[in-house]
């Protein structure tokens, strides 16, 4: 692993020029991510969330200042597919098995089919849908299409992992079980997370660091350590600390005029 941050940020800006004229999406982001961190963006809708994640993943290019991903330029990183990615919906193919769909990257990387059985049978056993491998995403429930869209993006086994609020359209109840179930993930493969969310207890819950975002032209109004230790359990969100964490977001949201 590179002694250089899994991120880091200087000076980011990006404006998207549309027909309706500039649209500055970033502004001014200084950051730096440490490997083996969980990071947390969060911030009111538009703010540019997606955006930032995309520039890590190297599908939208800054317009000013710089982005490095493993000490190496964001390009460079995803052709050597240093990073998984996890989109708010699955994306599975219905025409193809759970195992098929997981296999799919692996498959257009030209990895040999002996290789391909040993790794995705690895990653379906981590997000826990070992014995589902022949059914079809239809035959899952949302929240297990979403275990099957993670164990997809850690075909590469990569190091980082940039999820986009993968558990935005679930219900609270499954939301918490996947919270429960990827802090154990985290734990054990030690990845590095950048996740977007909207939810503050779902942030607390999850990240060692918070980073609290402004409205358009999204900018960083805080990073919120959250010492709340490995050992989480979801009662952990009705202990003082929690909620003095969650306090100190969401007046940071409140301080970019957001949260109303
Ligand atoms: N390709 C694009 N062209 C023009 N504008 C864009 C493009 N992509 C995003 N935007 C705009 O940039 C801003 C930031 O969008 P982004 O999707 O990053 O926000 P977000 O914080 O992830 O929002 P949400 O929480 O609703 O998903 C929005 O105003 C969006 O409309």
């Amino acid at each position: 692993m590179s002694a250089a941050p899994a991120v880091d940020a200087r000076n980011l800006s990006l404006t998207f020029e549309t027909g309706d004229g500039p649209v500055h999406a970033l502004k001014d982001i200084d950051l730096s991510i440490r490997h083996g961190e969980f990071v947390s963006f969060i911030g009111p809708s538009g703010c540019g969330k997606t955006t930032l994640l995309r520039v890590i993943a190297d599908l939208e290019q800054p317009s000013a200042g710089a982005i490095a991903v493993n000490g190496s330029s964001a390009e460079e990183a995803r052709l050597k597919r240093a990073y998984g990615y996890v989109f708010q919906a699955a994306a599975l193919y219905p025409w193809r098995t759970i195992e098929r769909n997981v296999a799919l990257p692996l498959e257009v990387m030209g990895v040999p089919k002996g290789e391909r059985a040993g790794r995705i049978a690895r990653n379906l056993e981590l997000v826990g849908l070992k014995g589902f491998e022949r059914k079809f995403p239809w035959q899952l429930s949302g929240g297990m299409q979403q275990r099957a869209s993670i164990a997809r993006a850690l075909s590469f086994d990569p190091q980082l992992l940039l999820m986009d609020e993968p558990f935005g359209a679930l219900d609270e109840i499954v939301r918490d079980r996947l919270n429960e179930e990827l802090l154990k993930l985290w734990m054990k493969t030690r990845k590095t997370v950048v996740f977007v969310t909207h939810s503050i207890p779902e942030a607390v819950f999850l990240s060692t660091r918070i980073v609290v975002m402004t409205p358009r032209p999204g900018r960083i109004t805080d990073i919120v350590d959250c010492d709340l230790g490995p050992d989480r359990p979801l009662e952990i969100r009705e202990t003082p600390r929690f909620l003095e964490i969650a306090h100190r977001v969401r007046e940071g949201l409140r301080a970019g005029h957001s949260y109303d």
